[in-house]
């Protein structure tokens, strides 16, 4: 009779099991909106199975914690404080290790961090368990998922185990199939920006490089002499200094005027991604590779590869760049022809290689190949006198882009004259588009910048990082500490930059400010420069932040 009983018991929650997974594994494959996805999953888990917490935590590549995906139980406070470094406490150590872990009881487990407070939470009631398991891809793990219930016997700590490790895989495919999704939607993203890239080539012309100062000049001279040659050379400055306009004029002075200037952004993309992007494939190389498809190594030849961010390519691609570089040939991902090229190659940086070099992460051999020639593009703040020509410079291309007559006021070019410019050209450019955008009138006035309303982020959030500071040759350029006002203005509290910062009353209704960069920048602010936590506040994932943070120049600390 009792037998009976058990086995009736033991029937139940084997079908109750069932009907989880089945539930999660409907959910998971109904959509690519992976948090809510999850999420749901976790209530699913939740009300069936009667745990009291749960939470998906995960690692973004290019985070080195894992970081609180989805919960269920936890309040906002515990929810921020979720996150590990790999090896760290339980969780760590289950994401580290790849193997499972049941805790009976974590009052007892010198092991569990209690950082969200679970323990806390019981004082004084039965034991808590707590269930960890590895989320993983075909290759490594990337997650934990983990549980919180009420002590029980080691019979059912297992049955948790075994349904848990089954979650996790479903939870593992979404998360996968979701990030390829994503790398395809990016690929597609810079293809676009190749062609659009392509097209812009035909108004390309030296008058829309604008640059009174003497240290431009000298620059426009450098671009003169190695043009006609094909050295290969090392553009070095901050964001937005303008190493992408310099490489192009170098293309365009050069005999290779006629053929392609071709761009890759090295930071944007997978090492994966990046070896198929420059070498192309062969049919078949890997999933999704229907057919052949040319690299822009092959897309350039005969003119210019721009190889922009290359202090951001990891070791392993390091050492595939240099063995083409030496070599002067390659094969297609998949492939064992070898191709031989014509292209020259242009490659630009805001890191300081030669620390990286010291540091032994970027490759001395490689270094040394692309650092053939150098310019160095100064920073817009030790360039003042080029302010007035390249403001002015985009005003009228507002204005005829919208057929406007817009000037500026003696007062506001003062704002501009006095402002740091963290972002550099990229930086006055955009703010220059904001204000005319944002103007009535035909006249725009030192007040209609939002910095003189102290309505102007950037200051807060733009920094330059000591030892990433550009490049070491070039005077002034070296270490620089986060960028103080100017005299006469008090940081964060004085028209210190009038970029590109919200405009007054424009948050939307969901709290968020309207406009792309606005809203990236309050993300950031929201997460504490957290990156994958400001990702989702936006529902995007990590990569595609990291993507749209480069792209706006938002350079951002943690507080
Ligand atoms: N001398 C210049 N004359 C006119 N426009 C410029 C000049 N320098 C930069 N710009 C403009 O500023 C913006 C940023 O320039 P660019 O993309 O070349 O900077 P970058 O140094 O390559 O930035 P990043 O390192 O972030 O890629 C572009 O829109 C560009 O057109």
């Amino acid at each position: 009779m009792i037998a009976t009983a058990g086995n009736r018991a033991s029937e139940s929650r084997a079908s109750l099991e069932l009907v989880t997974v089945y539930e999660i594994s409907k959910i998971l494959t109904s959509s690519l909106d992976v948090s809510r996805t999850l999420r749901e999953s976790l209530n699913v888990l939740q009300s069936l199975l009667g745990f009291r917490r749960s939470m998906v935590l995960l690692k973004e590549e290019d985070e080195d914690e894992l970081e609180l995906f989805v919960s269920v139980g936890l309040n906002a406070a515990e929810a921020q404080l979720a996150r590990y470094q790999p090896g760290e406490g339980v969780i760590g150590r289950v994401f580290s290790l790849g193997t499972p872990n049941v805790i009976p009881d974590i009052a007892s487990e010198p092991l569990f961090l209690n950082r969200t407070g679970s323990l806390d939470e019981n004082a004084g009631g039965p034991p808590t368990a707590f269930v960890a398991v590895p989320i993983r891809t075909a290759t490594h793990v990337i997650g934990v998922l983990t549980i919180d219930r009420k002590g029980e016997d080691s019979g059912g700590y297992a049955r948790d185990l075994r349904l848990l490790s089954m979650v996790a895989n479903l939870i593992g495919q979404a998360v996968t199939l979701r990030r390829i999704v994503t790398e395809d939607r990016e690929r597609l993203i810079l293809q676009t920006e190749h062609e659009r890239d392509a097209r812009n080539k035909t108004v390309f012309t030296l008058d829309n490089v604008v640059g009174a100062s003497e240290r431009m000049q000298q620059v426009f001279a450098e671009a003169h002499m190695v043009a006609p040659s094909r050295s290969t050379v090392l553009l070095r400055g901050e964001s937005g200094t303008g190493k992408e306009v310099i490489a192009r004029a170098v293309h365009e002075l050069s005999p290779r005027a006629n053929k392609p200037f071709v761009k890759v952004n090295c930071a944007a993309l997978s090492e994966t991604l990046l070896e198929s992007e420059l070498f192309g494939h062969e049919k078949g190389a890997f999933t999704g590779a229907a057919g052949v498809r040319k690299g822009r190594f092959e897309m350039a030849d005969g003119g210019t590869l721009f190889m922009d961010e290359i202090g951001d390519i990891s070791p392993a691609f390091q050492t595939k760049l240099l063995r083409v570089l030496q070599e002067r040939e390659f094969e297609r991902v998949g492939g064992n022809k070898p191709i031989k090229v014509d292209v020259r190659l242009i490659c630009a940086t805001n890191r300081n290689l030669e620390k990286m070099v010291s540091a032994g992460t970027f490759r001395s051999d490689l270094y040394f190949r692309i650092n053939v020639i150098s310019i160095f593009l100064p920073p817009l703040r030790e360039r003042p006198n080029d302010i007035p020509a390249l403001a002015s410079h985009f005003l009228q291309r507002f204005n005829e882009e919208n057929d406007r007559h817009i000037a500026l006021t003696d007062a506001a070019q003062g704002v501009l004259q006095h402002c740091y410019w963290p972002g550099n050209v990229r930086e006055l450019e955009n703010c220059i588009e904001r204000v005319a955008t944002m103007t009535r009138t035909d006249r725009v006035d030192m007040h209609d910048f939002p910095c003189t309303h102290n309505r102007c982020l950037t200051q807060v959030l733009h920094f330059v990082k000591k030892d990433d500071a550009v490049a070491p040759a070039e005077a002034g350029a070296v270490g620089l500490e986060a960028p103080q006002a100017p005299a006469g203005f008090t940081p964060g509290a004085s028209p210190a930059t009038p970029a590109s910062s919200a405009p007054a009353g424009s948050a939307a209704a969901d709290g968020k400010p309207e406009g792309e960069r606005e809203r990236l920048i309050w993300a950031m602010e929201q997460a504490r420069g957290v990156r994958a936590k400001a990702a989702r506040l936006l529902n995007i994932t990590g990569r595609q932040m990291g993507y749209a943070l480069k792209k706006y120049d938002i350079q951002v600390r943690r507080f």
